[in-house]
């Protein structure tokens, strides 16, 4: 096990490229599994949830094989065998494996999804359409148990917008007799390209990127090639780390438009910056203020980039409130952050953020992926050095984070942790 250490105060200039996004490709490639032939998906970012879905098909019997950024993945042999926790537990995406078998195999036996620890994450609209489409589902022993004769489509009202369930009973409708209406769906880009994968493979899909998606249920799916969206919380995460150390950044291969809130909120604080096709510049920006944010759903601004921002907001003049109203315990990185030297406090669902404070190094431990990106960015803003321990989180969603930093004139390394680290992590 390895902790990050970031020697702080080092001004970032240059250029970096982001990846494919994240929360596409966890979707991406069990949708690929629908399919009766070869699926090739092009620009996979190389993290940890990606290679543990790879592992999770071979498990079922495809065959996956990966060069550099493309992946194929031959899902002609596989079978609909039971996928118990153990790697299921590893990440949140697992729970498109219920969405595709049960399209593909009418049944699917699996555990319950790990993920970040955000709080409460409750799958129940997953399976509220799941059972709209005809399955029985049944929770034994940690294991959801999907069965259906037919899957026949049906019109499903979302009761809250969820980008996990949009995703699941659009997989499991695809393959479904007849017309599924997905309402109050959710809007993300994402979407958009699970979407557009499965239209490629032959799926008869409109409306993605509203609220109400229709989809018509077809026999078969054909191959297809598929390369997956720029990653925007990868690219939010590089801006908000430039906007807080940056002398001139570029930050190359972004959609602005999915980043429209989080850039807004910059503009508004203060940050310089230039827009253009795919490509943002983020220059010197000295004098921040403090603002107030709220999540909301895309295009809201993302949970995601919530924890990220905290962090910058220590370093703007003024009393900044952040309201998580996605996951409303969503802080594990706060009391990282007084540690420090953050003057910050927790109320409710908000964040209440007191600026300016200069960061001072210390030992710090990322609980989730976007809490590591948090400390991250605080230990470039800090004095000193600070070390993260957790890294398991942030690997699961950035891929090749040190070497992006360096090229950009940052200090960070990693460092294999001591006896006394390992002992405290398996306590906690
Ligand atoms: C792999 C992936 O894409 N993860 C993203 C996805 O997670 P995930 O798909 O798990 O998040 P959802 O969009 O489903 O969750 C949104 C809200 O709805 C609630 N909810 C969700 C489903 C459900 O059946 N019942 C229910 O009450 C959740 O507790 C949460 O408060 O969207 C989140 C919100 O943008 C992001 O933070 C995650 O990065
Ligand atoms: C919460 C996140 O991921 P997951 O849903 O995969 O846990 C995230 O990407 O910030």
């Amino acid at each position: 096990m390895e902790k990050l250490i970031v020697e702080g105060g080092h001004p970032l200039k240059g250029k970096i490229h982001i990846s494919g996004a994240k929360n596409s490709a966890v979707a991406l490639i069990p949708a690929a599994i629908l399919s009766d032939h070869v699926v090739t998906i092009d620009h996979l970012p190389n993290i940890s949830d990606v290679h543990t879905l790879a592992l999770l098909l071979e498990d079922i019997g495809a065959k996956v094989t990966k060069q550099g950024s493309r992946m194929n993945i031959d899902p002609r042999n596989i079978i609909p065998m039971p996928l118990p926790n153990g790697r299921v537990k590893q990440l949140r995406a697992s729970y498109y494996m219920m969405g595709a078998m049960l399209g593909k195999f009418r049944k699917a036996a699996i555990g319950l999804p790990g993920g970040c620890n955000l709080g409460p994450r409750p799958i129940d609209q997953h399976i509220k359409g799941f059972e709209a489409l005809g399955a029985r589902v049944s929770n034994e022993q940690g294991m959801l148990y999907l069965r259906a004769d037919k899957l026949r489509g049906a019109r499903i009202y979302l009761d809250v917008v969820s980008v996990g369930a949009t995703i699941n009973i659009m997989l499991a409708a695809v393959r479904a007799e007849g017309r599924t209406i997905i309402e109050n769906a959710a809007k993300e880009p994402e979407i958009i390209d699970v979407a557009t994968l499965l239209t490629s493979m032959g799926a008869k899909i409109k409306g993605v990127g509203t609220n109400v998606i229709r989809i018509d249920g077809v026999k078969t799916l054909r191959s297809c090639s598929h390369s997956i969206i720029p990653d925007r919380i990868e690219a939010g995460t590089y801006t908000i780390a430039a906007a807080a150390m940056g002398e001139e950044v570029l930050i190359d291969n972004v959609i602005p438009d999915h980043l429209e809130s989080l850039l807004a909120k910059l503009r508004e604080m203060g940050v310089q910056m230039e827009v253009g096709d795919d490509q943002l510049f983020i220059r010197s920006s000295p004098d921040l203020q403090s603002i107030d944010i709220k999540t909301l759903v895309y295009p809201g601004f993302a949970t995601d980039l919530q924890q990220p921002i905290t962090a910058l907001l220590t370093k703007a003049k003024g009393t900044s409130i952040v309201t998580d109203t996605i996951y409303h315990s969503r802080f594990k990185h706060i009391d990282e952050l007084k540690r420090m030297g953050a003057d910050v406090k927790v109320e409710g669902s908000s964040a209440i953020i007191y600026g300016k404070t200069p960061l001072e190094g210390t030992k710090v431990k990322a609980t989730d992926l976007r809490a590591g990106a948090a400390l991250v960015i605080a230990g470039l803003m800090g004095k000193g050095i600070t070390q993260i321990t957790g890294v398991e989180h942030i690997d699961r969603g950035y891929e090749n984070l040190e070497e992006k930093l360096i090229s950009l004139g940052a200090k960070i390394w990693r460092e294999p942790l001591t006896e006394e680290e390992q002992a405290d992590l398996k306590t906690s």
